[in-house]
């Protein structure tokens, strides 16, 4: 068995099940059939199906791939960095966690993180993925490196040798790869939606370069295919359970692993799930754990899913045993199943808009004037959606009143959002507050580092029911970087960002806390201690 599924404490209703064995869920899904998620998402469906002949359609990349590693190890290139957001890197990182091979993964706009992914240029490749080609973060990346490839003495010919292009036919950006002369450029098929597409050419290409064995991943994937028209299987179960969960009104999936072997896949999933069901007010909020018996493991409004053989710590719970390219395409099965169930299209990302627009905006009209409503140790400390009022911020425990204000405005069955744009490598102490915070709320908190969420939980936050409390960190910026050719540099990219984001989340009258820290190091130790 390629996947296996466990379910513990939770009651599945025929209410739930009957329906997908009466209607051929599995073999009509397997068949492609663009109905499945009412005639509303049929359009979007008929274009978005294309991840289930991955397996055996992108054999074909496999040679390629090796060929092209070798050719670059052999010109001594064998460094190589990977810019791309949410569909377009996520699936990469898992991979190559999971194999040990390295992979600097750049998905910031953070000016710290990308100039430390500037370095040992002389032996590094870089792959730019982006499927519609127009994201914002990828196109300043790109920009970054092939100014530093020609500061480090490249001509025009030799840069375009150090980029490999992975992107959709047609996009601006398989223009530009042209332009520039991109050693290669991988066309990936247009019907396979960013987030289902890490068995595509986006997932396979870095990893392979990388060194990963994606053969063997297409294997395992392929093996799992070969059942998916069976009316019982287990990525169908998978989508049953989380679907019956829902119902039964356990829509936090908090996801940990249970000794896998595979690393991350949290953060793979979180995306896949937030993006494909958080829509129209309702949605399944995917929350990644540190462990299985970590804050948030349990709850009433949680199902526990443990990737991986280790027995839950508590129930509800569902285990998903399997190597990692059964698991991306059973968890992809899944989520369009549990689709069905939910009455949403899982292919849509309707919201993801909002916050890019507002980005847009504030790039063009400058950054807004805001004061802090205190400056407390290396904190600046701003609300909106009424999240300070009557907190006495004048004490030394003020950011602390403040955050147990955000926490107190969480309505029952909410959530906490912790959304940091900050550097993951640098300020990686940060993702200790998921935890801390989910002790002290009692309620599912997550974790996102900015604008890489924005790309993933971000479409629940904005479509999703409206029950969120946000608490979003941003940080002194030591050195600015430029984004060249552009008017606006990454500090001003990553504040827009954040301030757009923050403007999509007050137009909800959500509370949003926004802390400042004018220290990174020493605002992040105050806030923890303070919180632990
Ligand atoms: O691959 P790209 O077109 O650059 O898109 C990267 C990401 O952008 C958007 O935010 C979408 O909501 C994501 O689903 C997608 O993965």
């Amino acid at each position: 068995m390629s996947l296996g599924i466990t379910v513990r404490g939770l009651d599945i209703p025929d209410s739930v099940r009957a329906p997908l064995t009466e209607d051929d869920v599995a073999a009509r899904l397997v068949g492609k059939d663009a109905t499945l998620w009412g005639p509303d998402a049929e359009s979007e469906s008929a274009i978005r199906l294309g991840w289930l002949d991955l397996p055996a359609s992108s054999r074909e990349l496999v040679s390629q791939l090796a060929d092209l590693r070798a050719e670059l190890t052999g010109e001594g290139l064998d460094r190589v960095v990977l810019c791309g957001m949410g569909g377009s890197s996520l699936a990469p990182e898992v991979i190559c966690r999971t194999a040990g091979v390295p992979l600097v993964v750049l998905d910031t706009t953070d000016p710290g993180q990308v100039a430390a992914a500037m370095a040992d240029l002389d032996r590094t490749v870089v792959v730019v993925s982006s499927k519609s080609g127009g994201t914002v973060e990828t196109d300043s990346q790109r920009r970054a490196f092939v100014q530093a490839f020609a500061d480090a003495g490249l001509d025009e010919k030799e840069i375009g040798r150090r980029f490999v292009v992975v992107t959709d036919p047609g996009s601006p950006l398989s223009e530009t790869a042209a332009a520039m002369g991109a050693r290669a450029v991988f066309l990936a098929d247009p019907n396979v939606g960013g987030r289902y597409s890490a068995l595509s050419a986006f997932g396979l290409v870095p990893s392979a370069l990388a060194g990963a064995d994606v053969g063997t991943l297409l294997d395992e994937a392929e093996e799992l295919a070969g059942t998916l028209a069976q009316p019982d299987n287990s990525a169908l179960e998978l989508g049953v359970a989380m679907g019956a969960a829902f119902r039964a009104g356990r829509d936090k999936l908090a996801l940990a692993d249970g000794g896998s072997g595979i690393v991350g896949f949290g953060d793979w999933a979180e995306q896949l799930i937030a993006e494909s069901t958080g829509k129209q007010g309702r949605g399944i909020l995917p929350v990644v754990l540190e462990s299985v018996d970590a804050p948030g493991a349990s709850g009433s409004d949680v199902l526990l899913a443990v990737v991986g053989p280790d027995a839950p710590a508590t129930e509800p719970a569902i285990g998903v045993t399997g190597p990692l390219g059964a698991q991306f395409l059973g968890w992809e099965y899944a989520t369009a199943v549990a689709g069905r169930v939910l009455g949403i299209n899982p292919f849509d990302q309707p919201n993801v808009t909002e916050s890019k627009e507002n980005t847009q905006r504030i790039l063009s009209e400058g950054l807004p004037d805001e004061r802090p409503a205190a400056t407390i140790g290396a904190i600046e400390v701003y609300g909106s959606g009424g999240v300070l009022d009557g907190v006495d911020l004048s004490s030394h425990d003020g950011v602390v009143l403040a955050v147990d204000a955000l926490l107190a405005s969480i309505p029952p069955r909410g959530y906490l959002a912790v959304m940091a744009y900050l550097d993951r490598e640098k300020d990686a102490t940060a993702e200790n507050l998921r935890a801390a915070l989910a002790r002290r709320a009692e309620k599912a908190v997550t974790f996102g580092w900015g604008p890489r969420f924005l790309h993933s939980t971000g479409q629940y936050h904005k479509g999703g029911p409206q029950v969120g409390a946000y608490l979003q960190l941003t940080g002194a910026i030591a050195q600015d970087l430029p984004v060249p050719d552009q008017a606006y540099s990454f500090a001003t990219l990553q504040a827009a960002q954040a301030g757009g984001d923050r403007k999509a989340l007050a137009d909800r009258d959500r509370p949003v806390l926004h802390l400042h820290l004018t220290d990174r190091a020493a605002g992040l130790g105050q806030l923890l201690s303070a919180l632990t």
